[in-house]
C-alpha cells in the first residue's frame, strides 16, 4: 500500500498536535493550495515528474501548502473518535469527541460528521454522491473485506463525488485534456491533475490488479448507487493511481533527516488524501523537505535544508525513524509503492557491483529460456520475481538449490579432516558419533525448515532473529556467521599445503599462503563473473567424487584392487570396531564416540546452506520445502556413508594416517591427508591417488575462493545494516566493497600460523574454532525457532496453515536447542580430564562463545534492544511474508510456470548437464 496505511490501525490522538501548524503565517485559514514562487516542474528520466527549485530555497520556508481534492478518517469508533475529519474537503478540520458534530441526518456512516451546519450545506451535493453508496456497502466491506480496503473504496467514491462537483460546476461539461486546468507553471488542478497521477496496471502485480477488478465489479460501477460516467476500466486505472499517490495524514512531520536521535515518529495515521500538487513531489531517503497536514488537511511541504537551484525537492514516503536500514527502506518501498529507489542515499549505500554480475552470471544460464519469450511473459516475470528477496532474484530452481547446497555442505572435511578422529573413535566409534549427531542436525534441520519455508528471505536465519527474538541475538549471529566463514579461510589454505605435500614438501609453506592469497585476492578483486558456473561444476566434481569414493570403497572390499585382497571389514576386527580413547573400557569407548560427535558437527553441516538460497529460490515455498525434505537426508547418507567407508578402508592404527595426523613425518608422500588416498597408496594403486588428491586439492580452493566472497559480503552487508563500521560498507568506483575485502583477507593470515607449528596442528585448532560458530549458529536458529513456536500460538496462527510443518514441534526444537548446546559445552571437554589441561585448547574450543555472549551483550546493552515478546512478534516480518504469499499465489496460477512452459524454458542449461543431475529435484 502506498502512502495510505491500512486505516484500522488509527486511533484518536491529541487534537493540539495538528494545531501547532507553522503555516498559518504564510496563507490565512481559508486559503487555497500555495505554491513557492521558487517552485517549479520537471522531468526525470526514470521516476517521472519531479519538483525541485527554479532558485535556491533557504531552510524552514514552506515550499507548497496543497488542499485535497478528496480525504477519508481513519476512524477505530466514531462515538468516541478524536480522529473524525469535517467531511466538506475544504474544512476537513480535526473534531474532538466532545466537539459538537453533526452527523448525517439519513445516517448513512457514523464517520461521516461536519463540524458546523454551514460546512454541512456547503457539502450537500458532494455527500449527496457518496449517502447511498455508504449506506448500502459501507457495513459490508467493512466487515468482509477489513478497514483497509473499505478506505481505499471510499477514497475513490470521495474523488468520484469531487469530480461529479466540478462536472455540475463547469455545467455538465468536462474540460478537454488539452486544456490543462493549471496556474501558469504547469501545476494542474482537480480532475486534471487527477488524470496526470502516474500509477498504471502495469506498476501493479498480476494478483493485485486482478483483486481490484472484482472490487470495481462489485462495488465501484456505475449505476443508480454510484451515478458516476468512468467506465470500469478507468475506475480501476483511478485505483491504481490512488494507489501510488494517496498520502497518509499524520499528526507530526514526516522526513526529518538525519534523524536526530531522540526524534519521535510521526504518531498514529488519522486520515487519508490525495493532492493534486503534493503527488508530484519525488521519494528520497534523505529528503530535503518535511511534510505535515495542517489542521485543515492541507498538506504542508517545508524545506528541512537549504535547497540549491535546480535541486530536486523531495519528501520521504515513510517514517524514516522506523526504516533506517537500505533493505529496510527497500522492502518497504517495495512492498507499498513498488518501485526501487534512485535516491542518492540508496545509491550510495547499494550493494556492489560484484553482486549484481554474480546475478547476471545466473541470468546467463537462462538466457536461452528468455530469448523465447514473449514481452508480456518477461514484463509479468519482472514484476514478480523479486518478491519477498529483497531485491535479489528469484532464479534458482529445485536442482540447483540442491547442488548449490550439497556443495557447500560437503569437501575438506568429509574428504580430508574426517580421518583426524578414525584413531579416536575406531569405524564403529566413527559411525555411531556420525548417526548420534545426525539426529541433533535432523532437528536442527526441521527447525531451520519451518521459519525458512515460512519466510524465505536473504539470510533468513540472522534476519528472522533479529525479528523475532531481539536485534542483539541477530547481530550476534551476524558476526558470528561472518566469523564461520572467515575462518574458513585460513583452514582451507592449510589443507591446501596438507593436500600439496603429497606431491612435494619442498615448496616454503609461507609461499603456498602467499600464493593463495594473491590467487583469492585477483579473483575476488577482478571478478565474480564466473563464479557462479565455476561453483555449479565443482559442486558437481564434489558430489561425483563422493559417490566416486563409495564406489571405490567397495570394490576395493571385495576384492577389486591389485592385491586381490577381498579384505571386507577385516578393519573392523583387526585392529577393531573401536578404540577405548583415554580412558579403559566403556568409558574409553564412549569418549571414543563423542570425539567423533564432535568431529560431526564440525563436518555434517547443511541447513544453512539451504536457507542461504531461500530469497534466490524461483518457487521459494515448493523449493525449500523439498530441499529441506529431501536435502538432508540425501547428505546424511553422504556422510554416514563417508563415515562407514572411511573405517572400512582404513585401520585406525594406520601407521601413515598417524604420522600425517601427528604432523611427524617429512617427505613427499606422507602429506596424503585423505584416509583415501592413504588407501589406495596402501593397495597399491597407481594413478588414482593423484587424480583424487587433484580433485580434493581444486574443490578445496573453490571453497576458499567461495568463502572470501560469501564473508567479504557479509561483513559488507552487516555494514549497510549498521551493524559494522560504516567504513566497510564503502565501495570503490567499480562497487567493490574493497574494505571488507581486505578485512576478510586478512583472515588468511592466520594460515602463516603453519610456519612455526605443523599444518595438522593449525587445521585443528581452527576446526575447534569453527565447529564452536557452526554450533551457536545453530543454537541462535533453534531459539528463535522456539520464539517463532511460541508467537505462532500467541497469535492463534494455526500451524497447520504453514507451508512446512516440522514433525514432534516444540520439542524437535528443544531437543535441537539441548543438543547444540550440550555440544558447545563439551568442544573442549578433553581439556577437564585429568592431567590434560591446556589453556590453548581451552582458549581455541570456548573462544567464540565468549565472542558471541560478547557481541550480543554489547549489542543489547550499547543499542537498548527489547526481548520480542511472542504476542508482539511481526509475523511477517515488515510485509515480507504478504510479499512472498501474493508472489506464490500468482506462481499457483500458472501465470509464470505456464508461460515459461510454453516458451520451452529449460531450467539450467549449463551444458545441458543439468539432465544428469534430475535426480537431484
Ligand atoms: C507520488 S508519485 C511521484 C510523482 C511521479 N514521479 C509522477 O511522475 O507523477 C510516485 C512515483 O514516482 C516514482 N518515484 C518517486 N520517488 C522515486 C525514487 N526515489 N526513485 C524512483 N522512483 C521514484 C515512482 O514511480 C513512484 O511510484
Amino acid at each position: 500500500m502506498p502512502l495510505l496505511q491500512p486505516l484500522g490501525q488509527a486511533i484518536p490522538l491529541e487534537p493540539a498536535a495538528v494545531t501547532k501548524s507553522t503555516v498559518a503565517d504564510v496563507t490565512a485559514a481559508k486559503a487555497k493550495a500555495w505554491i513557492h514562487p521558487h517552485l517549479e516542474q520537471g522531468v526525470d528520466p526514470y521516476k517521472g515528474r519531479q519538483l525541485r527549485a527554479a532558485q535556491p530555497i533557504p531552510q524552514g520556508e514552506v515550499v507548497l501548502v496543497d488542499t485535497p481534492y478528496a480525504v477519508i478518517p481513519a476512524v477505530d469508533d466514531p462515538r468516541t473518535s478524536d480522529a473524525l475529519l469535517c467531511s466538506h474537503p475544504p474544512c476537513s478540520r480535526r473534531m474532538s469527541c466532545r466537539a459538537d458534530r453533526i452527523a448525517c441526518p439519513q445516517g448513512c456512516l457514523g464517520d461521516v460528521m461536519w463540524c458546523s451546519t454551514a460546512c454541512q450545506a456547503a457539502d450537500h451535493a458532494r455527500h449527496a454522491f457518496e449517502c447511498t453508496w455508504l449506506k448500502r456497502f459501507a457495513a459490508s466491506i467493512r466487515e468482509k473485506r477489513g478497514e483497509y480496503e473499505f478506505g481505499m473504496l471510499w477514497l475513490i467514491v470521495r474523488i468520484l463525488a469531487a469530480r461529479q462537483v466540478e462536472l455540475s460546476a463547469e455545467g455538465g461539461e468536462s474540460t478537454t485534456p488539452d486544456d490543462p486546468a493549471d496556474d501558469g507553471r504547469g501545476f494542474a488542478e482537480g480532475w486534471q491533475a487527477m488524470r496526470s497521477f502516474c500509477g498504471s496496471e502495469d506498476s501493479w502485480s498480476h494478483a493485485q490488479v486482478r483483486a481490484w477488478t472484482a472490487l470495481v465489479k462489485k462495488y465501484l460501477r456505475h449505476g443508480p448507487v454510484l451515478p458516476h460516467p468512468l467506465p470500469d476500466r478507468e475506475v480501476l486505472k483511478l485505483i491504481c493511481q490512488e494507489e501510488a499517490n494517496s498520502f497518509g495524514l499524520y499528526p507530526r512531520e514526516t522526513g526529518l533527516y538525519p534523524v536526530p536521535p531522540d526524534a519521535l515518529d510521526r504518531g498514529e495515521q488519522f486520515g487519508a488524501a490525495v493532492y493534486p500538487r503534493a503527488a508530484i513531489a519525488n521519494h528520497s531517503c534523505g529528503p530535503n523537505m518535511t511534510h505535515k497536514p495542517d489542521q485543515h488537511g492541507r498538506m504542508i511541504f517545508t524545506a528541512a535544508k537549504d535547497i540549491a537551484a535546480g535541486e530536486e525537492c523531495c519528501i520521504s514516503y515513510f517514517d524514516l525513524t522506523q526504516f533506517t536500514d537500505l533493505q529496510t527502506r527497500r522492502e518497504r518501498l517495495q512492498t507499498l509503492f513498488r518501485f526501487v529507489c534512485r535516491c542518492s542515499r540508496c545509491e550510495s549505500e547499494e550493494p556492489p557491483v560484484e553482486e549484481a554480475e554474480w546475478l547476471a552470471m545466473q541470468d546467463q544460464s537462462r538466457m536461452e529460456s528468455t530469448a523465447t519469450k514473449t514481452p508480456d511473459t518477461v514484463v509479468e516475470e519482472a514484476r514478480v520475481l523479486s518478491a519477498g528477496s529483497q531485491h535479489l532474484h528469484r532464479k534458482l530452481r529445485g536442482r540447483e538449490v540442491q547442488l548449490l547446497a550439497v556443495g557447500g555442505a560437503i569437501g575438506t572435511s568429509l574428504f580430508v579432516q574426517m580421518g583426524a578422529v578414525l584413531p579416536k573413535g575406531g569405524p564403529a566409534g566413527l559411525l555411531l558419533g556420525f548417526a548420534a549427531y545426525g539426529t541433533i542436525i535432523l532437528a536442527v534441520n526441521q527447525c531451520f525448515a519451518e521459519m525458512v519455508c515460512y519466510l524465505p528471505i536473504p539470510s533468513p536465519f540472522v534476519q528472522l532473529a533479529g525479528h523475532w527474538v531481539d536485534d542483539a541475538l541477530g547481530f550476534a549471529m551476524g558476526w558470528n556467521f561472518f566469523l564461520t566463514m572467515a575462518l574458513g579461510i585460513p583452514y582451507e589454505i592449510v589443507a591446501i599445503n596438507v593436500l600439496l605435500t603429497y606431491w612435494t614438501d619442498r615448496i616454503p609453506v609461507a609461499a603456498v599462503v602467499v600464493i593463495v592469497m594473491v590467487i583469492y585476492g585477483i579473483l575476488n578483486i577482478l571478478t565474480v563473473r564466473y563464479f557462479g558456473v565455476a561453483e555449479f561444476y565443482l559442486s558437481i566434481c564434489k558430489i561425483i567424487l563422493m559417490i566416486g569414493l563409495i564406489g571405490y570403497t567397495f570394490v576395493t572390499m571385495v576384492g577389486g584392487n591389485p592385491h586381490h585382497d577381498a579384505y571386507g571389514f577385516r578393519y573392523w576386527k583387526d585392529p577393531g570396531a573401536f578404540v577405548s580413547y583415554l580412558a579403559a573400557g566403556n568409558t574409553g569407548r564412549f569418549c571414543g564416540v563423542l570425539a567423533c560427535m564432535i568431529q560431526a558437527s564440525f563436518t555434517m553441516v547443511g541447513p544453512e546452506y539451504i536457507s542461504m538460497t531461500a530469497a534466490e529460490a524461483e518457487r521459494p515455498r515448493v523449493i525449500m520445502h523439498r530441499a529441506f525434505t529431501s536435502f538432508v537426508w540425501r547428505l546424511m547418507v553422504f556422510f554416514i556413508a563417508g563415515a562407514l567407508c572411511m573405517g572400512i578402508v582404513l585401520p585406525y592404527n594406520d601407521p601413515t594416517l598417524a604420522a600425517t595426523i601427528a604432523g611427524t613425518r617429512k617427505g613427499s608422500g606422507t602429506g596424503a591427508a585423505s584416509p583415501y588416498v592413504i588407501s589406495m597408496n596402501n593397495l597399491s594403486i597407481p594413478v588414482l591417488p593423484h587424480l583424487v588428491n587433484l580433485l580434493i586439492l581444486t574443490s578445496v580452493l573453490s571453497a576458499g575462493n567461495n568463502l572470501v566472497y560469501s564473508a567479504s559480503r557479509t561483513l559488507h552487508g552487516l555494514a549497510l545494516t549498521r551493524k559494522a563500521p560504516a567504513i566497510l560498507g564503502r565501495c570503490t568506483t567499480r562497487g567493490l566493497p574493497i574494505y571488507a575485502i581486505a578485512l576478510t583477507m586478512a583472515f588468511c593470515c592466520l594460515a602463516f600460523l603453519q610456519v612455526q607449528h605443523a599444518s595438522a596442528t593449525v587445521l585443528n585448532w581452527l576446526v575447534s574454532v569453527i565447529t564452536a560458530s557452526y554450533l551457536l549458529n545453530y543454537f541462535g536458529t533453534c531459539v528463535t525457532y522456539l520464539h517463532f513456536y511460541a508467537a505462532l500460538q500467541a497469535q492463534g496462527v494455526d500451524r497447520t496453515t504453514l507451508p512446512f510443518r516440522g514433525y514432534l514441534q516444540p520439542y524437535a526444537g528443544w531437543f535441537a536447542v539441548c543438543g547444540t548446546g550440550v555440544m558447545v559445552l563439551v568442544l573442549g571437554w578433553e581439556v577437564f580430564l585429568h592431567g590434560r589441561w591446556s589453556i590453548e585448547t581451552f582458549v581455541l574450543d570456548y573462544a567464540m562463545i565468549a565472542v558471541f555472549v560478547v557481541l550480543g551483550v554489547g549489542w543489547k546493552v550499547s543499542r537498548r534492544t527489547g526481548w520480542v515478546r511472542p504476542e508482539r512478534a511481526d509475523l511477517g516480518v515488515g510485509g515480507l511474508r504478504a510479499e512472498v504469499d501474493e508472489y506464490e499465489r500468482v506462481l499457483g496460477d500458472g501465470c509464470i510456470a505456464s508461460k515459461r512452459r510454453g516458451a520451452g524454458g529449460g531450467g539450467w542449461s549449463i551444458g545441458g548437464l543439468s539432465r544428469w543431475f534430475a535426480w537431484l529435484r
